[in-house]
């Protein structure tokens, strides 16, 4: 029957497999690590497509696509960013019946693939700045356990590559995109992160700089990196020759940046405001916001309060308000209750004989179960009313749950002790990569290493003389660190 098996609270890995399958957004398939998106998931990736996009064209960025194939040769030509890697790569080895002549990868990214080309194109300095985006998907074979959304063997993504004549403007666009991140996660699938910059251990090896959108999953404990922005600063433009001559005729390396959002997101959305009933869709990002079901009443007026359902369909269709009706005759209103809070809906409206004599309907908010009777004259604006109020709600509810999942430490021992607790925890850290590495050493176990997951951009007040929480020595910089995905 309807519901849910499994509790968020007790198990929340079935709650999660259970619960992304019953909400009609994942379909589970026959390949390993591989996932059908389904409509209800599609959508979501839609409005947040459509949102960046419009945004990177803003800013002058434009879509192109390059082929998911890579050569073998351009693919070794990164060594040190590829080895660790290179176990993930995903290569066609024949066609038909007979093996290809030479292997071809499949990509996992694309700065192998486009930077050949780059080359190519920039000359001059007029060809200056250079920025690209492609939607796209991507093949890492990993074998980590399979999540969906959240790991999976192929994803969809947007990659941006660009390049400037300056590191001054390279500098200011990855914080630009970080911004955007940021906007997708707070604004619309209302998960607050943490802006900040990786460690020199967990930075992208081939690049300069990361800096990242962090979120954390409060059920489990783990932090999870939301999206990325970096700086390659010149190390692809020296591997792939990718020179100009710049306005004072010299021979010049351009600067570049990487960055991506994948749809990883929707998994972490729906870990942070899913709850035992199903999903629960911020409205920024349902594609349905509103569902209107008709409760009739033996005959009284059933043909009444079905018109009146399709009014408010209409009206509030009109007004922007992305609204539908549920009048299946074969389903009762219960089992459609159960059926729409599965799939998140954030609004319910009811309209049955009382709320039709009246000349009003029933809402009922799907994050708290509030019951709000609405009058038809004020229809529109009060379900926008609710709908904002929605939105900010389950922010402030989610972020109040992560804050309190945060633990500022100075020892080790109050490291430790946080990390059993399933804190993301706040430490003064002498920024030293052999201490870094010796956290992983010391917090080893079945429930996986601790790692740093960012220095905030918004660091707190470090008194001198602060020491390092775990090597003892003078500490550098507030840094986050805990267990993740
Ligand atoms: O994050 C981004 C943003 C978008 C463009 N790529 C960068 C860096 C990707 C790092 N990465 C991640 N997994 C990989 C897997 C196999 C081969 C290469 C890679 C690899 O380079």
């Amino acid at each position: 029957g309807l519901g849910l098996s499994y509790k968020k609270d007790e198990n929340f890995g079935e709650w999660y497999s259970e619960v992304v399958v019953n909400g009609e957004m994942i379909e589970y398939y026959d390949i390993s690590g591989c996932y059908i998106l389904r409509p209800w998931a599609m959508s979501i990736w839609d409005i947040m497509q459509t949102f960046f996009d419009a945004e990177i064209k803003k800013m002058k960025i434009r879509n192109c696509y390059f082929p998911l194939f890579v050569s073998p040769g351009v693919l070794q030509k990164e060594k040190d960013h590829i080895e660790g890697f290179a176990p993930e790569v995903a290569w066609v080895t024949k066609s038909g019946e007979s093996d290809l002549e030479v292997p071809i990868a499949i990509r996992p990214t694309s700065e192998t693939v486009m930077y050949p080309y780059f080359s190519k194109w920039i000359r001059g300095h007029r060809d200056l700045p250079l920025r690209l985006n492609q939607w796209c998907n991507v093949v890492r074979w990993e074998f980590s356990n399979p999540t969906p959304f959240i790991r999976s063997r192929e994803f969809l993504w947007q990659e941006g590559h660009t390049a400037f004549a300056t590191k001054e403007e390279a500098d200011t666009e990855v914080l630009d995109i970080l911004e955007l991140y940021r906007h997708i996660y707070e604004e619309f699938l209302a998960v607050p992160v943490i802006k900040g910059k990786k460690s020199e251990h967990e930075k992208f090896a081939g690049g300069l700089y990361t800096t990242t959108v962090e979120a954390f999953i409060p059920n489990t404990g783990r932090g999870i990196q939301g999206a990325t922005s970096h700086c390659l600063g010149q190390n692809f433009a020296k591997m792939f020759e990718i020179n100009f001559e710049n306005d004072k005729g010299e021979k010049a390396m351009v600067w570049q940046n990487s960055w991506a959002y994948t749809t990883r997101t929707i998994g972490v959305m729906i870990m942070v405001h899913g709850d035992d009933k199903g999903l629960v869709l911020p409205p920024k990002i349902a594609s349905v916001q509103v569902i209107v079901i008709p409760v009739p009443y033996k005959d009284a007026n059933t043909q009444g309060i079905f018109d009146a359902c399709a009014a408010t369909v209409k009206t509030l269709n009109e007004s922007g308000i992305r609204a539908e009706v549920d009048s299946r005759d074969n389903y009762s209103p219960g089992w459609k209750y159960s059926h729409w809070e599965m799939k998140g809906v954030p609004l319910r409206i009811e309209i049955g004989p009382k709320d039709f004599a009246n000349n009003q309907v029933r809402a009922v908010r799907r994050d708290n179960s509030a019951k709000i009777d609405i009058p038809m004259a004020n229809l529109v604006e009060q379900v926008n009313d609710l709908l904002n109020n929605i939105q900010k709600s389950l922010f402030e509810v989610a972020k109040q749950k992560r804050d309190a999942c945060i633990q500022v430490v100075n020892t080790w021992e109050e490291f430790a002790e946080a990390l059993s607790q399933k804190k993301m925890i706040l430490a003064p850290w002498c920024d030293d990569e052999e201490v870094e590495k010796d956290v992983k050493a010391r917090t080893k176990g079945e429930m996986g290493a601790a790692k740093s997951l960012c220095s905030p951009f918004d660091q707190p007040e470090l008194p001198e003389g602060t020491l390092c929480f775990a090597s003892g020595k003078p500490a550098r910089k507030w840094t986050y660190w805990g267990r993740s995905y």
